[in-house]
């Protein structure tokens, strides 16, 4: 079947202009030319030790050829050299770029960037995100690692008072970094501030080696990024000087006078940061996972339809179209969202850093907490389908599907989990309704305004509005139920903590509606922006499995669910209008076989003749008959003959 629409101009719309896109296809073509800048055999044959001296390998090497692919500049053009080279598995500069130089410009003064931003750039130094403990990771308030002012020296004494207060999972802190920002409690005089970014220097420049006091490790394996470092990291009355402590909020005097920051959360900059990015991060992996499932699905052929001379192929299955075509919806849905949410983070940085104004801070966090916690988790369920949709051959590394499935599904931890996050926003939702119920609905933003809406009657949609209305009304709905039983509760005297607690499942849910609401608004008004007639028709045949399918998913939310047919039959209807444009709306995401690492997924189409030669590639099969047949197959066998 052939396509209606042209994939560059898709990609075009994907990655947010023409330029960009077509400079990642060369990018991409530029690395196949640089054999140093390929894995040198594939990383699923690879144990630990081997895949982090592979990452580091190819790291150095493209550190080295980097100037002559990209403009060093262009973060956007940096983002996709190293997808393409360093993969997915992790890596000792994963966090240096992504939260450890972003965390120094949202935390750092003009003076401490002329002390360390230049050299991080030119990577003469490499850094992570040191702030979760063994004890502790969603509740920073419990952090227990101290930052202890000494006037008399004009240091900070960095100190692990027990074993639960190891900095504990920090991506590239185990064996890379010889720098971290450190999230610590600063004390002055006995009194504890709360937590505050420090620039702690953890090896020596010279030999790498960790400095006197301070203790770090890798963590082990895990169930992905295990290219990658994650580590431990212990401090026994570690000093560092007072200009250490990034200062461009919060200070102290050389006195120990504490000039407090603006805003309370405003030291939570890196993680907003990543939270604001991680929905085109996951529609990417997402994406990833699809294009294997339906190229594949698109060369396999299993059982018979009309034709009974040629088996169908799997694609042309309403079950299989069902189980993937919803989750291709879903990822444009989250670039697009995605793209919303990196704007409003810019932009929020500018606000807090040029003008100290902070007031979007909340409305972000909480923004920013649901999306990250939805889309993380829609994406591993997305995943997860393309995994089985592809049979047998799914379940076989060649896929490379369970790869990409512990990396995405990392997301619904890191970052703030999911649930704790979720509840995030639940404060935000439970706080309109009481203006709301208050009287004072004119205070509302505008992404709540609809929670003041009054119910109407429940009809078929017909037009995207009608879905948009619906889904406003369920959410609603939701968002009042979950509060009413929080204020009953704590109106017959039960406390605020516990109240919420016996709320939590209607509150999550709550913050579930409501985020997949916006991903929806988003949608479709990104998709009505879109000049080229012949992109957006094909992209509406997208918002209308999109729109079809969540609706049917909450269906539970409607008071009248004889609705639910009528949008069943819409569903099934879309999913047969996507079918022909189904691969190229993958295609256009324009991930080379390099970057994809699947032998099942590879652009060529030979799936049999890929996975035979990758299975005889496989290092049991460099002889006949293993050691261990020899040591202890043969003789047992040999002694059940006796
Ligand atoms: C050369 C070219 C350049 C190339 C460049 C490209 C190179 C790219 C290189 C590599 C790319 C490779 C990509 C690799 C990808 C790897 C990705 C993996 C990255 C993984 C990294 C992971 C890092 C981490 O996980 S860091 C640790 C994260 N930890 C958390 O998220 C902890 C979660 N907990 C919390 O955030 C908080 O504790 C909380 C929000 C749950 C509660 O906060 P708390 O302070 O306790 O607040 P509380 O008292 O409860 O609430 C008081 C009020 O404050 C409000 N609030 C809380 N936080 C915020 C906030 N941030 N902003 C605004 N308001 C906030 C809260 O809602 C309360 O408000 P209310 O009004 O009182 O209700
Ligand atoms: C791949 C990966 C990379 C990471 N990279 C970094 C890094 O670079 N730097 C860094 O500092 N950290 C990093 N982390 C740590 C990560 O940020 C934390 O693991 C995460 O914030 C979750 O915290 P936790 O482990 O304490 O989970 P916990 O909070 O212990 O969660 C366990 C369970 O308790 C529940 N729970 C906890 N609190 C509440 C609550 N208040 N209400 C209801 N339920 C609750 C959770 O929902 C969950 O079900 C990384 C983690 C992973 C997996």
């Amino acid at each position: 079947m052939t396509a209606t629409f042209d994939t560059d101009r898709m990609a075009a719309v994907i990655y947010g202009s023409e330029k960009l896109a077509s400079r990642r296809r060369e990018i991409s073509a530029a690395v196949s030319r640089i054999p140093e800048l390929h894995d040198s055999r594939p990383l699923p044959f690879m144990d630990r030790l081997e895949k982090v001296t592979e990452m580091t390998r190819k790291l150095a090497a493209l550190n080295k050829h980097l100037p002559d692919i990209i403009d060093p500049n262009d973060y956007e053009e940096g983002l996709h050299l190293y997808h393409e080279v360093m993969g997915m598995e992790g890596h000792p500069l994963a966090l240096h770029e992504v939260m450890f130089i972003p965390g120094l410009i949202g935390q750092g003064s003009d003076e401490q960037y002329e002390k360390w931003l230049g050299r991080a750039r030119r990577r003469e130094i490499i850094g992570c995100y040191a702030q979760t403990e063994l004890g502790h990771g969603s509740n920073l308030r419990s952090l227990e690692t101290t930052a202890s002012y000494d006037p008399s020296t004009r240091e900070f004494i960095i100190h692990t008072p027990q074993i639960t207060a190891l900095k504990w999972w920090p991506g590239a802190l185990g064996k890379s970094s010889n720098y971290a920002i450190v999230v610590a409690n600063l004390i002055i005089r006995d009194r504890n501030l709360g937590p505050h970014p420090f620039m702690v220097q953890l090896r020596d420049e010279e030999t790498h080696r960790p400095l006197q006091g301070i203790t770090v490790g890798d963590i082990g394996p895990k169930m992905a990024f295990n290219g990658g470092d994650n580590g431990f990291l212990g401090f026994d009355n570690y000093r560092i000087p007072l200009g250490n402590l990034l200062n461009r909020h919060a200070r102290v005097e050389e006195d120990g006078i504490y000039v407090k920051p603006p805003h309370a959360k405003v030291g939570h900059s890196a993680m907003i940061r990543v939270r604001s990015h991680m929905a085109t991060g996951q529609a990417w992996l997402l994406a990833h996972s699809l294009i294997i499932a339906v190229r594949y699905s698109a060369v396999r052929r299993q059982g018979f339809l009309e034709d009974k001379t040629r088996e169908v192929k799997i694609l042309d299955y309403q079950t299989q179209q069902y189980r993937l075509f919803p989750s291709i919806a879903r990822a444009y849905a989250f670039i697009f969202c995605g793209f919303e949410t990196i704007r409003l983070y810019d932009q929020l940085i500018l606000d807090v850093n040029k003008h100290g104004n902070t007031s979007g801070m909340a409305d972000l966090h909480a923004l920013t907490s649901g999306l990250k916690s939805v889309v993380t988790y829609q994406t591993g369920e997305g995943i997860e389908q393309a995994r089985m949709a592809c049979g047998g051959h799914g379940y076989s590394m060649a896929s490379y599907i369970s790869e990409i499935y512990g990396v995405a599904i990392g997301g619904c931890t890191y970052e703030g989990e999911n649930m704790v996050m979720l509840l995030q926003l639940a404060r935000y939702l439970v706080k309109s309704v009481e203006l709301i119920k208050n009287g004072k609905s004119k205070e509302l933003g505008p992404m709540v305004a609809y929670l003041a809406e009054p119910d109407t009657q429940e009809k078929t949609p017909l037009e995207l509005k009608d879905y948009v209305k619906l889904f406003q009304m369920m959410s609603k709905r939701q968002s009042w139920k979950a509060t009413e039983r929080y204020l009953k509760l704590v109106e017959g005297g039960v406390s605020r903590d516990v109240a919420w607690n016996k709320t939590a499942v209607e509150l999550t849910r709550a913050s579930r509606l409501h985020t997949r609401l916006y991903i929806m608004e988003t949608f479709i008004r990104r998709v009505s922006s879109i000049e080229d007639m012949n992109l957006r028709m094909v992209l509406r045949d997208l918002v209308n499995v999109h729109v079809n399918y969540e609706l049917l998913d909450c269906g539970i939310y409607l008071h009248d669910v004889s609705l639910l047919d009528s949008i069943k039959n819409q569903l099934y209807s879309s999913l047969h209008s996507l079918r022909p444009n189904a691969l190229s709306l993958l295609d256009s995401f324009q991930f080379s076989d390099i970057q994809l690492r699947s032998v099942l997924g590879r652009r060529d189409g030979h799936v049999y003749e890929n996975l035979f030669e990758w299975a005889k590639s496989s290092p049991l099969n460099v002889s006949d008959v293993l050691p261990s047949v020899d040591r202890y197959l043969r003789p047992m066998m040999e002694k059940a003959k006796l």
